[in-house]
């Protein structure tokens, strides 16, 4: 048996666009299989989820999440290498696998539980028919594979050990019936032992409804930007779909009371956490702090929020805008994605996107670019307003833009070193901001 740590699936894993982990000197530990969706057969393949377990020198550990074909011959495009044990041939990528999702779908159906997995198909009623699978070839943080036009199917790579962010946040919406995000129809959730000993439950994958899309959210944007086309009704779309999951969201998971200083304190923290990452941030700590500051004293709702709002995760169907991707920002702890936030959080994602999309000509600065960039905010946050009615927190929004710019000089840092002088333009053109929706005050403790 080959050591995990030389196993051609951790060389495939640790190198894969997914693996989050990589320069941090993880080994592997652990490769757990879990029992077959479909076992192999003489003359057919067998497909099953496989965790591997990854230890840092820090001590820390990570699960992820390998769905693993095995064919007596190698399928080139999705081929990891010879299986461990050589009776089952060659291991394959499954989400590379046309022929082996098909099995695990049709599998999911038939065997809702086994001893280390259980599937549930709350709308399996729509996994009928024919649907050949086919891969997303984009870059992602996990893998999706959508099934002729009717599902897809996200498989988590990075395992969140205990509740998902994702799953139960597009359940409640299906339960509020909101029409503004893709329908949950099913998952599938892995009980195995964490590398403690500790008996742990992680979700591995969620199947989706497949919307019908008439465009998306970013390029559909920037290409508006760039032409100096009006944007506003489509911006005004948006924030209608927000104000839909937010109004539902509220209902759904109990809402909370931040103190102020609580809030400022948070921000503050992380704006020390993303100078120690980016130096070239402590030049605007003073302005920032002071802009935070002025959030103490207030009293903030919080409830359940998307977390990471941006025009990719907009949709434009045939039915109106729609929201996906509940995951929250990939570079926030999992124990913090699930704490109820301000709806603001969620506002000032979308007017930061819409600065990303006034700034991809490489003339922000423009008029014409200002204009669009204005009248695109503005139409969104006052479509947002008028059925939210939150107008008496409008002051927020200012303090969540310049926290979420934090986070994306972090972000384009480590991943696109080439855009930061995008968020960087709005950190030191902060003060001039000026939210122009109906102002009032947040409430005084
Ligand atoms: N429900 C859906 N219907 C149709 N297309 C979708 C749906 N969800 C995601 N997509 C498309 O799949 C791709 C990846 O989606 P996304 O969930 O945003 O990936 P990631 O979370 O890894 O960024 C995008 O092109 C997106 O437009
Ligand atoms: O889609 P993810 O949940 O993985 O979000 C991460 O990646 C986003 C980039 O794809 C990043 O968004 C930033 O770039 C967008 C343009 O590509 C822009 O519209 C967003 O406003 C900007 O934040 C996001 O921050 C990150 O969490």
């Amino acid at each position: 048996m080959v050591a995990p740590n030389d196993d051609p699936r951790w060389r495939y894993a640790s190198t894969a666009r997914w693996f989050a982990g990589k320069g941090r000197g993880g080994v592997a530990r652990r490769i757990e299989a879990l029992d077959w969706y479909r076992a192999p057969e003489p003359g057919h393949l067998g497909v099953r989820s496989e965790i591997i377990t990854i230890a840092y020198p820090d001590g820390a550990h990570d699960y992820y999440h390998l769905p693993i074909s095995y064919r007596t011959a190698p399928l080139s495009d999705a081929l990891i290498g010879p299986a461990d044990d050589p009776q089952l041939g060659y291991a394959h990528d499954a989400t590379r696998d046309p022929e082996a999702m098909e099995l695990l779908i049709a599998s999911l159906g038939r065997r809702v539980n086994s001893g280390d997995w259980s599937a549930m198909l709350p709308r399996g009623d729509r996994l009928t028919g024919p649907m050949p699978a086919r891969p997303f070839t984009g870059e992602q943080s996990n893998s999706t594979v959508f099934l002729g036009s009717t599902a897809l199917v996200k498989f988590f790579r990075h395992l969140e050990v205990g509740n998902n962010v994702d799953i139960p946040l597009h359940e409640a919406l299906g339960r509020y019936r909101v029409r503004d995000v893709d329908e949950l129809y099913g998952w599938v959730t892995a009980h195995f032992r964490a590398i403690s000993g500790r008996a742990v439950h992680a979700d591995l994958l969620m199947i989706t409804e497949q919307l019908k899309t008439l465009g998306e959210g970013w390029p559909m944007a920037v290409e508006s930007a760039t032409a100096d086309t009006d944007f506003s009704a489509h911006a005004a779309g948006i924030g209608r779909a927000l104000a839909h999951v937010h109004l539902a969201l509220v209902q759904a998971f109990p809402p909370v009371m931040l103190k102020g200083d609580d809030v400022a304190d948070g921000m503050v923290a992380r704006l020390d956490r993303a100078i120690e990452a980016v130096p070239a941030l402590s030049d605007y700590r003073s302005m920032l702090v002071v802009g935070f500051n002025r959030l103490r004293g207030h009293r903030l709702p919080a409830q359940r929020v998307h977390g990471d709002f941006h025009l990719g995760q907009t949709l434009l169907t045939p039915g109106g805008w729609r929201i996906i991707d509940f995951e929250g920002e990939p570079l926030r702890p999992l124990a913090d994605r699930t704490l109820p936030d301000s709806v603001w959080r969620d506002v000032a994602g979308m007017v930061r996107s819409l600065g990303y999309a006034a700034a991809q000509d490489g003339s922000p600065d423009a008029p014409a670019r200002q204009h669009w960039l204005q009248r695109s905010q503005a139409a969104f946050i006052a479509a947002y307003l008028e059925i939210t009615g939150v107008h008496d927190q409008v002051d927020l929004l200012d303090a969540y833009v310049a926290d979420k710019a934090i986070y994306e000089v972090v972000y384009e840092t480590r991943n696109r070193p080439d855009w930061v002088h995008i968020p960087m333009a709005a950190i030191t053109s902060w003060h001039e901001h000026q939210f122009q929706a109906p102002r009032g005050r947040t409430h005084h403790a």
